[in-house]
């Protein structure tokens, strides 16, 4: 159990300042446990709580003992021995962080318990208010002097300020009390594993250094993502925000790691220069590209006042105005209460500049800090068969897979750093600063302003914010900041543009041969009218052999003719889907024999039947009309504002299937034909959606469209659903703003 391994032999006291505290328990604690079973403690150590709530050593280890059951998974018998052990070593001090007496007693009790020369670490794990009160009292009791003792090493805890002023004031004042050099900041998102690998995968592999820069990298991502709330620390969360707690530290160290360049040597200070010039070079966060948000039910929480504007969850775009990454941005989005927990840096490269192969994707490395730290480069790679098409492949490396070991928790790395003395993933001062320069702009306007952020649905989808942050605002609500209602075009992402119409259709024809091979059960969307069918009949002659056992058709719409009329699409479309593989297809599709109410009726059953079972709605294909149609929704009405989190589930919502809300409806008689068309929830339930619309002749309603997106059902769409694109062979000319992405 207790190996020798590398471990510190200075004798050491630990004394953790407000030991009775969250920090303590759920973290430090437990960590400190960890170090000793696997040896890395010193042989010689003490953990003294120090606190003012009244415990005795023995109650304070009955406390610290409930901490350590859920850590320890060691062989049989040797859990208690180990906890045994450990306990005796725990001690408890109580005093106030405020009398220089009562760390004076706590000195000399250390003395007897460890000698007078022992190794001080001193943890404050208190509230920040306390922090130069109790480092005062530190300081006149003599503890962190370094003459009588080998070392004497104060840790504190973020967040170090509010804002500029306050951590530079901080900064000017600890560094008063305590040398910078005995003084450790901590993130602990430096001590992850998959954080600290970010030096090792840039700076250790010949392949990416070339890559990294601006010229090869569309994007960078750094998303964190909680699942739960406050939980129990919304007193000090109010007071911060989700802009201090986690992007002024956590993301921003994240953000320095991934952009800043080679330090010259694995030093702290090397470090942190390097991580320091970034940050200065990072533009501040400015309200135009910021959207803040608060999760439903913030306000009731005990501790948060009824009126709180604190954001619980941002999205925000920085630039690194550096050579390197100049024009390159970087999108920080961190959230509460969201639908999972997720910390994870994307990589986008760019496309390559002629889309050489159909089905190829751009290519991402993405980065799991956590939970399941993992690696995943995409590259595209050539489905197998006949044809040259590609799709895309995770080549991945799964931390759980390729090491034996468990990951160590953040905390213990960190302790185990602070006993040897190795500053190296701590931050400093001038990093601190800079960081706080990114974030202190925007935190000031906000608080000028006074505005409450708009609220979320608890456990939502962060993509889905981003999505209200850009393209519209809440159903029923205000806009989000900076937002007019309704006003903002859609995004240049939602374009992709094709050289020529015969490359588009390629492409399509590509994208629809890939998911015809996919084994699971799913929904394919197809749409009527010339050039889909175009597509539909190449890959016919292909022969794709797809999974038509495990795959259902649906069409967005069609005229309410007799199938061997020539402008029917399910007599157009049948013939050539039962190409696609060996099985015959299942299509679903309203019945002509019908009238077309009672078909759109039928219809709207059957597919709440598809919807119940275990399908996916994987992928749509719609078109766009001269006026702004899709399917035959020809009335903006017709595409309701849904929640965000009822849209691209690959499932219609429940509550679409128990309300009777119509999945198909009769849309009446256009252009001398009568239609039935599938309804918005049915078009948004898909997880992929792509619009194709091909010829000059659609440049005027595809420009309206991407202006202002409300005002067509096909727009509608388009700015609900986060996945849904326009593909198109014409290219835009509006200033560069919507290019060929
Ligand atoms: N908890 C967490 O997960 C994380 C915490 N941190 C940081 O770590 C530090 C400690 O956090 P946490 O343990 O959650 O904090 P707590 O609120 O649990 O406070 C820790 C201890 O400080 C004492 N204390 C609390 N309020 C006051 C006060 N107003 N005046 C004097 N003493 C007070 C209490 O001990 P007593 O009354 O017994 O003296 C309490 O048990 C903070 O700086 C926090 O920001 C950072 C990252 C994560
Ligand atoms: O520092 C903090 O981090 C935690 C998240 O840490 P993780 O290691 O679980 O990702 C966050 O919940 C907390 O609000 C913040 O203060």
């Amino acid at each position: 159990m207790i190996g020798a391994v590398n471990r510190p032999t200075t004798p050491t006291s630990i004394v953790i300042i407000g030991a009775s505290g969250d920090l303590a328990r759920k973290k430090l604690i437990p960590a400190l446990f960890h170090l000793f079973c696997n040896g890395f403690l010193p042989e010689r150590f003490r953990v003294v709580g120090f606190a003012r709530t009244p415990l005795d050593d023995e109650s304070f280890r009955q406390e610290v003992a409930e901490t350590l059951t859920t850590r320890f998974q060691p062989e049989p018998g040797e859990c208690a021995l180990a906890v045994g052990h450990f306990l005796k070593r725990c001690h408890y001090h109580q005093g106030q962080y405020t009398r220089a007496d009562d760390f004076r007693t706590l000195g000399r009790r250390i003395e007897g318990l460890a000698g007078p020369r022992s190794g001080l670490l001193l943890y404050m794990a208190i509230p920040p208010d306390v922090f130069l009160d109790t480092a005062r009292s530190i300081r006149a009791a003599g503890l962190a002097d370094e003459e009588e003792r080998p070392w004497s090493r104060v840790v504190i805890e973020k967040p170090f300020g509010r804002d500029t002023a306050s951590s530079s004031e901080l900064t000017r004042a600890l560094g008063k009390i305590f040398s910078e050099n005995q003084t450790y900041r901590i993130d602990h998102y430096l001590g992850k594993e998959a954080i600290q690998n970010l030096l090792a995968l840039r700076f250790g592999n010949r392949i990416l250094e070339p890559l990294w820069n601006r010229e090869h990298i569309e994007s960078v991502e750094i998303c964190f993502s909680e699942d739960i709330g406050t939980q129990g620390r919304a007193g000090y969360f109010d007071r911060f925000g989700i802009i201090r707690d986690v992007v002024q530290n956590h993301l921003l160290q994240a953000l320095a790691l991934v952009a800043m360049e080679q330090p010259i040597r694995l030093t702290p200070g090397e470090i942190a220069r390097e991580k320091d010039r970034v940050l200065r070079a990072t533009r501040p966060m400015n309200a135009a590209s910021t959207l803040v948000g608060q999760y439903e039910g913030y306000r009731q929480e005990p501790g948060v006042p009824e009126d709180s504007i604190t954001e619980t969850f941002v999205r925000t775009t920085l630039h690194v105005d550096t050579p390197r990454w100049y024009g390159v941005p970087f999108e920080i989005t961190a959230g509460k209460a969201l639908a999972e927990r997720k910390t994870e840096i994307l990589v986008r490269f760019r496309d390559l500049p002629v889309a050489f192969f159909p089905g190829a994707a751009t290519n991402t490395l993405r980065i799991r800090i956590q939970p399941d730290e993992e690696i995943e480069l995409q590259l595209n790679n050539k489905v197998p068969g006949m044809n040259m098409t590609v799709t895309p492949v995770g080549l991945n490396m799964l931390y759980q897979q390729e090491f034996a070991t468990a990951l160590p928790e953040a905390y213990e790395r960190l302790l185990l750093d602070v006993l040897r003395g190795d500053r190296s993933l701590f931050i400093q001062q001038e990093e601190l600063a800079a960081a706080w320069e990114v974030v202190t702009p925007y935190l000031q306007e906000r608080e000028r302003l006074l505005k409450r952020p708009p609220e979320y649905p608890y456990g939502c989808q962060a993509p889905h914010i981003f999505l209200r942050s850009d393209e519209t605002p809440y159903p029923g609500e205000e806009a989000p900041e900076a937002t007019p209602p309704g006003t903002r075009p859609l995004r240049k992402e939602r374009i992709r543009s094709f050289p020529t119409k015969e490359s588009a259709r390629t492409e399509l024809q590509a994208e629809l041969h890939c998911a015809l091979v996919r084994k699971n059960p799913q929904v394919i969307m197809l749409a009527g009218g010339s050039t889909p069918l175009e597509i539909y009949t190449a890959l016919a002659e292909a022969s794709p052999r797809g999974e038509l056992e495990t795959t259902g058709f649906i069409l967005s719409d069609d005229r309410h003719v007799p199938r061997n009329d020539e402008r029917s699409n399910v007599g157009a479309i049948f013939p050539l889907i039962s190409r696609w593989g060996p099985a015959r297809p299942q299509l679903l599709h309203p019945d002509p024999n019908l009238p077309p109410e009672e078909a759109a009726l039928t219809l709207s059953r059957h597919i709440a039947d598809l919807a119940r079972g275990s399908s996916s709605f994987e992928l749509g294909i719609l078109g766009i009309g001269s006026d702004g149609h899709t399917a035959s929704l020809f009335d903006p009405a017709l595409v309701p504002l849904l929640s965000p989190e009822e849209i691209g589930l690959g499932r219609i919502p429940l509550r679409f299937l128990e309300e009777e809300t119509p999945l198909a409806l009769a849309a009446g008689i256009r252009l001398g034909v009568e239609r039935v068309s599938l309804t918005a929830p049915v078009l948004l339930a898909f997880r992929r959606l792509i619009f194709l619309v091909l010829g000059e002749e659609k440049r005027d309603i595809i420009t309206r469209i991407v202006q202002a997106p409300r005002e067509t059902p096909a727009g509608r769409v388009l700015m609900q659903h986060p996945q849904a694109q326009i593909w198109t062979d014409i290219t835009l000319t509006d200033g560069g703003s919507h290019g060929s992405h």
